[in-house]
């Protein structure tokens, strides 16, 4: 079964409070969100393979260690995904970058797919699928499905906040995805929302509303 991290980092919790606040607007929400994804991206690649190689400093050789070249790559659920991948990036400028595209349809609550572009070797690579909110989970289900399809073998899925429902759909259909949460939120409101939660992402980051 999948596990559930909330990463409760202090920087990270400070920050998502000024997210989750109605007052702040859209250049400041947008700000935080980046900040916060790098801060996770921190916790999340804890446990990144290290290799042993010898360099000169100026002063002698030494053994040091490096990155072992494990591929990664971003998978960022648009449209609010985006907002996260900057701040990702600034830590792991080498990773690849591929785009779901996925709404929510506002009345079924169903997502649909308008877009997909990913890196040609996604099977070699560590994903990372990206999404501020994991709701009724329908859209990271699918994007993990439509990765999965297209030869994915490794995913972990990063969310700043999470509902318990698409917790629960995100570990029944994919056992092998270990969840990344800066929050696990109480519960969906009827529609669909998440409570406390910090409203919808998309728009808060692009202005739409
Ligand atoms: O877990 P779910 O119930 O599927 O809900 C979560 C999805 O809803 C939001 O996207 P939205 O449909 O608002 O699209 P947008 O990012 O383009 O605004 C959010 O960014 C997630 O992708
Ligand atoms: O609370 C929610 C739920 C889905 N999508 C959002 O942007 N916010
Ligand atoms: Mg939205």
């Amino acid at each position: 079964m999948g596990n559930v991290f909330v990463l409760d980092h202090p920087l990270i919790q400070h920050k998502l409070t000024y997210i989750r606040k109605k007052e702040t607007g859209t250049k400041e929400f947008r700000e935080l969100v980046d900040e916060v994804a790098a801060l996770m991206a921190f916790e999340i690649t804890r446990d990144l393979p290290l290799e042993e190689i010898t360099i000169e400093t100026p002063v002698t050789t030494a053994t040091t260690k490096t990155l072992s070249g494990k591929k990664i790559g971003l998978v960022p659920i648009l449209r609010a995904g985006l907002g996260m991948v900057d701040g990702i990036l600034q830590l792991i400028p080498a990773a690849r970058v591929g785009h779901v595209g996925l709404y929510r349809d506002p009345e079924t609550l169903k997502p649909v797919e308008y877009y997909i572009k990913l890196p040609s070797d996604i099977e070699e690579r560590d994903l990372i699928v990206i999404d501020p909110m994991l709701a009724t989970g329908g859209s990271a289900n699918d994007a993990i499905h439509s990765l999965k399809k297209r030869g994915a073998t490794s995913i972990k899925l990063m969310c700043l906040v999470g509902a318990p429902e698409g917790v629960e759909v995100i570990k029944k259909e994919h056992p092998d995805v270990d969840i990344y949460l800066a929050a696990l939120d109480e519960k969906l409101n009827e529609k669909g929302y998440i409570e406390p939660g910090l409203g919808d992402a998309g728009d808060r980051l692009y202005g739409t509303k």
